[in-house]
């Protein structure tokens, strides 16, 4: 589903990314990992096409993301940073219907079914409660939780998460993984997000791509990401892993 083709971005001819080159099939959660000023936010830039690469392809269901026009690309790709929503005075419901807003039509007025989609989305997000409430009175956790919701009734096939927990508390951080896992059993969605936790991200992702300075170092499962000689080259840490007890997955103990 998508295709990064030798992709270099520069900037005043520094370069911020080299060479990346990745395979993502659609239904997968791919976890963009590495240091500070590895490169992950610009990746998911690049995806976007929020930015333009200075050499390189990216292919969206087979055609390059340039070429498409913003609307269209908005109806297959969405897109959540680590701030979220910006918390404007607007309802809960109001700023989740907007997440239709790539479907409509010119001056076209929402639809029977966006209405619907959005209640649907409301009870699977645990949000119905805050329907009315207004965003700028939420908590930070809540207000990811709309955000997430917004997403979700944009229907894409692609979500592109750059730290969606950074400001969130663990019980937080867990629920909003989970609502993004579900959601990606449930439709089949492909999910690639920047993560800083290395275990959330070996919990949550079914391939973790490490990058370090601008390049993509290693691809693969959590086996091979999480190991010792990789993080002490990478992070210049010296963690202790250990598995988890429930689920065997190697964990990190700093
Ligand atoms: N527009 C820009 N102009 C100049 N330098 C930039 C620009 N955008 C990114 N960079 C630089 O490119 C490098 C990669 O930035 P990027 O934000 O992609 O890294 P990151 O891996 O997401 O970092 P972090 O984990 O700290 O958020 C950084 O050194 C950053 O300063």
């Amino acid at each position: 589903m998508l295709d990064i083709q030798n992709v270099s971005k520069s900037v005043d001819g520094k370069p911020i990314v080299q060479d990346i080159q990745l395979s993502i099939q659609k239904g997968k959660c791919i976890g963009l990992i590495g240091p500070n000023g590895a490169g992950k936010s610009t990746v998911v830039k690049l995806i976007s096409a929020l930015e333009k690469p200075s050499a390189g392809q990216i292919q969206f269901m087979g055609k390059d993301v340039q070429d498409w026009s913003v609307k269209k690309l908005a109806q297959h790709i969405a897109v959540l940073t680590q701030e979220g929503l910006a918390p404007y005075p607007i309802t809960v419901y109001d700023a989740i219907l907007m997440g239709r807003y790539p479907h409509l039509g010119f001056f076209q007025r929402e639809s029977k079914r966006d209405y619907e989609i959005v209640e649907e989305v409301l009870k699977i997000t645990d949000l119905t409660e805050f329907r009315d409430q207004l965003l700028d009175t939420l908590s930070g956790g809540e207000r990811q939780r709309v955000a997430i919701a917004k997403a979700m009734v944009q229907q894409p096939e692609l979500l592109l998460l750059d730290e969606p927990t950074t400001y969130l508390d663990i019980g937080h951080q867990l629920n909003i993984l989970k609502l993004v896992q579900d959601w990606q059993k449930r439709d089949g969605l492909t999910v690639v997000m920047v993560l800083h936790d290395l275990n959330l991200a070996a919990q949550f992702c079914d391939e973790l791509v490490l990058m370090d300075h601008g390049r993509v170092v290693r691809v693969g499962t959590s086996e091979d990401i999480i190991a010792k000689e990789m993080l002490e080259s990478v992070y210049h840490a010296n963690p202790e892993i250990i598995r988890h007890p429930k689920t065997n997955i190697p964990q990190i103990l700093l």
